[in-house]
């Protein structure tokens, strides 16, 4: 039997952030990992995700200037693309472990699961500790349609050798989304199908109306209110069926409806550990039923939006609430999600929709930006902010952007709500000209 501190199951961006900081308070630590050291984000999320978006950017940004001093959009070379993404990936695991090891803090590959006398089990070894971290985040959600075992995830997606002609994805939320832009820029016919008319639900609904127009535009397939109900193999591609009782052959099809918790395999029962449909219940201190297991990241239910950062941040409060008697609950800051694509949709803060619910305390100021000079420049074919402004105060407490330059602006946004920034602060600060920095003073 090995003893620990803490042991923490799962080795993403949420495990490694709390392995790292109750290491550096000290603390003899272990982390399991079942798969891929790094988890989620780098080897089959954000980052080559990311990569693949680079192509996408370059090529959206291409297309923007045909006409204006540029000719010819480049082509996406998907094996060429493909082996940038792996250059990358391919190296996380190891890095990862070999990070872990360079620390000094102690790496089991394995399973967990807890042992009913609240014991740690990884394959044949046992592990004691104080306290557990469960950071084993989610995974894809396969829908329960006939022909479900055809369905591919965005696992298969991010490390496909070849892109078929023809893809079909079902759900439109962020993955959706996302991969939809991708395949489509790298030139495969793509039919985005959502089950209701408002996707996205989060942001903003008249920005998501005008990215799923610009989704069209650009010749993706967008069907809403509607569900695929079967997929069943035809030659050596599928035909899709939808409720509807429309249905079209496509080469692949991607479930990218949701992410469901990775609890299953746990044993969370034996240690008295509650969960709902949304993943493992804590209270504001991270705590689980349990009061010597902690959860962070994907897995937890929590309302916060299911983000790297937000693992890490989480990860980083459990370094300090285990190590810190009476420790404050948990205080996330404003916290910016980004739908990425050739336009960006971006969203922080208070939203327009709450601040029309407090005509009192908010107004909202929506802007069409295509004739700012930054959007000029690179004419940028829509681009639209509703910044919402306290009335009291005057400063900026949300906005939601759809744009080529979304991901920055939403960023400068982040730092000037986060810091209580108002209009005096901001245009007491000189920023290099003319940039998306410098339009920071024209948003009040
Ligand atoms: C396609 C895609 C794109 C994304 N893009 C973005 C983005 O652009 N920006 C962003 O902020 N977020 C993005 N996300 C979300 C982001 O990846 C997650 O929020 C983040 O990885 C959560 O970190 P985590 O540590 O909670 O979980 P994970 O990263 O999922 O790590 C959990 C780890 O636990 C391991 N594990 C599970 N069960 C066990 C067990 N029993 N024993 C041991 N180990 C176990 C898993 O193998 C995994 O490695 C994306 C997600 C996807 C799927
Ligand atoms: N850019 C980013 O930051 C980024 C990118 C990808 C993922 N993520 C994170 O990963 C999480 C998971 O993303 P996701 O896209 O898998 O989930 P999601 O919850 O964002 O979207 C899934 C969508 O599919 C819909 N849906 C459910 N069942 C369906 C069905 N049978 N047919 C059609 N549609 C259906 C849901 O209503 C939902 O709108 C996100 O919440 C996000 O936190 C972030």
């Amino acid at each position: 039997m090995q003893q620990f501190d803490t042991v923490i199951l799962g080795g993403g961006p949420g495990g490694l952030a709390a392995a790292y900081g109750l290491h550096a308070k000290g603390q003899n630590v272990a982390v399991v990992e079942k798969d891929l050291w790094g988890g989620t984000c780098p080897n089959r999320g954000c980052d080559p995700k990311k990569i693949l978006m680079a192509a996408v950017e370059a090529q959206g940004r291409s297309a923007a200037l045909q006409g204006h001093g540029l000719t010819g959009v480049p082509r996406i070379d998907w094996a060429a693309l493909m082996a940038a993404k792996r250059a990358y990936t391919q190296g996380i695991p190891s890095g990862t472990q070999g990070g872990l090891q360079a620390a000094g803090i102690a790496n089991l590959h394995g399973k967990a699961s807890f042992n009913a006398d609240g014991t740690l089990q990884v394959g044949d070894q046992q592990l004691n500790a104080t306290n557990v971290i469960v950071a084993t985040g989610q995974a894809p959600r396969l829908p329960q349609i006939a022909g479900q075992e055809w369905l591919r995830t965005s696992n298969d997606f991010l490390d496909l050798d070849t892109l078929p002609n023809d893809v079909t994805l079902m759900g439109a939320g962020y993955v959706g989304v996302e991969l939809a832009a991708i395949a489509n820029a790298a030139g495969s016919r793509v039919h985005l199908v959502h089950h209701s008319d408002r996707p996205l639900r989060a942001f903003d609904g008249d920005l998501v109306t005008d990215l799923l127009a610009l989704l069209t535009r650009d010749g993706i397939d967008v069907r809403l209110g509607t569900d695929i109900v079967q997929v069943a193999p035809a030659g050596d591609q599928y035909r899709v069926t939808t409720r509807d009782g429309e249905s079209w052959i496509t080469g692949m099809v991607f479930a990218t409806a949701g992410r469901v918790p990775v609890v299953a395999d746990l044993h969370l029962d034996r240690v008295h550990v509650a969960t709902t449909a949304h993943g493992i219940t804590v209270n504001d201190h991270l705590q689980t039923t349990n009061p010597h297991v902690f959860a962070v990241g994907d897995v937890v239910d929590r309302p916060q939006p299911k983000l790297t950062p937000v693992a890490g941040f989480e990860g980083q409060y459990l370094t300090t609430a285990l190590t810190t008697p009476d420790a404050p609950a948990i205080s996330y800051p404003v916290i910016p999600s980004v739908v990425y694509g050739k336009t960006q949709l971006a969203q922080l803060g208070v939203t327009p929709a709450q601040a029309a619910d407090q005509p009192d305390e908010y107004r909202v100021s929506d802007l069409d930006l295509t004739h700012w000079y930054s959007y000029q420049r690179v004419q940028d074919p829509h681009a639209r902010i509703k910044v919402v402004l306290e009335k009291g105060s005057g400063r900026i407490v949300g906005a939601a952007v759809l744009s080529m330059e979304a991901e920055q602006v939403i960023n400068y946004l982040d730092f000037v709500i986060q810091q209580h920034l108002d209009a005096v602060a901001i245009n007491q600060t000189i920023m290099a000209y003319p940039t998306l920095a410098s339009d920071l003073t024209y948003f009040h």
